[in-house]
């Protein structure tokens, strides 16, 4: 990258397409602009940093940096109460309420100084030039130095504090919603685990999980997923990837797919497939899959996993209430939700949704249940499942539609049926794992994502 020619108009706030090209001034100024767009826009993080349709700033980084970017948002959104805590009690005064930008800044800072393996002064000194060279925030440099160097000298003492609140790192709204529905002492555990990072979870197509996990060193969960904790590598670079013997999937997320049991050789719908991980496991075990998402892109992704894994689906591209489908032996729907489950590994989440969003998610998951339960065949399955924390996705939807439809009724999961996690089986036979289910030993290879499912069935014709 060349430097821009020198000029003696006063120097331009950095546009996405406009970043330092100094060593270390990109990412950080990349990243600021991500929390920016995550937290006052409301953007989703996994398009921002898509590799092909992401910020174009972040593109044009290295793979090394890209990955600093990722791992600088990726702990800013998940400490960003202990980082917001960190800052207030080192400020004389509040900083003012319009220098949005400079609390972005402030936060990508502290965020490699509290919790990241970069040099402190790295970290300090990028923040304080980048400071300088945006007009908005240059009478600010100094602060922004002398903050960040005393958060540094005092970072024991704020890491010594950082876990003795677990709400803190909570969004508020989700908080509240978690401690209304499981109270507040199982809210604070489940928000203890979302501030961790997520181990990286394997779900095993082709094989044996547990010689898999051995040649791995990696621990072999009662659920039958392998579990690497602290992973952090490219994964194409694990044994097994080229060959497509697993796909990388949450514990949580691979435990819809096994609720139908054998399934080798039936008609099966993935109704909101895309990417296609469930897809994976139902195409792997034998079944006759029909993969649908209305996402084309999406489905693309689903197609080139599917060649990776050499495993093959009929797939359509579509609403699917408007396409031609006929009834199906087993219909799974992994309905598109607030996805609150999955804040460990998305932890924007928190900040791009919100209460009246998981209300309005909860309406479309309705709809969707009422228009897959037509796809079904008398006498067959339906999976209802997301990856949502909170019940007025999950059971409250379920209840909704068994009022309407005297045609299903709950084919209730046995506690056997989820061997090591018995106690995600709902009293009324439902499954819904919370984060801090399954210990490990350690916070870091604990918990698994939260989700939610049930499994209904039709009555014979
Ligand atoms: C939670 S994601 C599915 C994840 C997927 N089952 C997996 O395990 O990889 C929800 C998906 O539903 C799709 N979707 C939402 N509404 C749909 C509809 N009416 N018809 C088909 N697909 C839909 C979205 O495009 C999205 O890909």
């Amino acid at each position: 990258m060349t430097r821009p020619a020198p000029t003696s108009r006063p120097p331009r706030r950095f546009e996405a397409e406009r970043v330092p090209d100094a060593p270390g001034l990109a990412v950080r100024a990349i990243a600021a602009k991500l929390l920016a767009a995550v937290v006052d826009a409301r953007t989703s993080l996994d398009g921002l940093l898509d590799p092909v349709g992401g910020h174009p700033g972040l593109r044009r980084l290295d793979a090394r940096d890209q990955g600093l970017v990722r791992a600088i948002l990726h702990v800013a959104l998940r400490r960003r109460g202990t980082i917001a805590a960190a800052l207030a009690a080192r400020v004389d005064r509040p900083l003012p309420g319009n220098a949005r930008a400079l609390e972005h800044l402030l936060h990508v800072g502290a965020a490699q100084v509290l919790f990241l393996d970069v040099p402190d002064s790295a970290a300090v000194d990028t923040a304080v030039s980048l400071a300088k060279a945006d007009p908005r925030l240059a009478r600010f440099a100094g602060l922004v130095n002398a903050l960040l160097r005393r958060l540094a000298r005092e970072k024991e003492a704020v890491l010594a504090q950082a876990d003795a609140d677990p709400a803190r790192d909570c969004p508020p709204w989700l908080f509240e919603r978690l401690a209304a529905t499981y109270g507040d002492g199982r809210a604070r555990r489940i928000a203890a685990l979302l501030a961790r990072p997520a181990p990286l979870d394997l779900t095993i197509l082709k094989g044996d999980a547990a010689a898999f996990a051995s040649q791995l060193g990696a621990d072999l969960l009662p659920t039958g997923s392998v579990r690497l904790p602290a992973f952090d590598g490219p994964v194409t670079a694990l044994p097994g990837f080229a060959e497509g013997a697993w796909i990388v999937q949450d514990a949580a997320a691979s435990l819809p797919a096994r609720l139908f049991g054998a399934i080798e050789g039936q008609a099966v719908a993935d109704l909101c497939a895309a990417p296609g991980g469930k897809t994976a496991q139902l195409a792997a075990r034998g079944a006759r899959v029909t993969a649908v998402d209305r996402s084309a892109s999406r489905m693309k992704r689903l197609e080139g996993n599917f060649e990776r894994l050499g495993l093959s689906a009929e797939t359509r591209v579509g609403e699917f209430a408007t396409l031609d489908l006929s009834p199906f032996d087993a219909v799974l729907l992994d309905a598109p939700c607030s996805s609150t489950g999955t804040l460990r590994r998305h932890p924007d989440v928190g900040y791009t949704k919100n209460a009246e969003e998981v209300t309005s998610l909860a309406g479309v998951q309705a709809r969707l249940l009422r228009e897959a339960a037509d796809l079904v065949k008398p006498g067959g399955v339906l999976v209802f499942s997301n990856c949502s924390l909170d019940a007025e996705e999950g059971e409250g939807v379920v209840a909704g539609f068994l009022a309407e439809r005297s045609d299903f009724a709950l084919d209730r999961i046995q506690p056997d049926e989820l061997p090591g996690l018995s106690e995600a089986v709902t009293p009324d036979g439902m499954v819904r794992t919370l984060p801090d289910m399954l210990d490990r030993g350690t916070l870091d290879a604990s918990g698994l994502d939260g989700f939610f499912a049930a499994r209904l069935k039709r009555a014979a014709a």
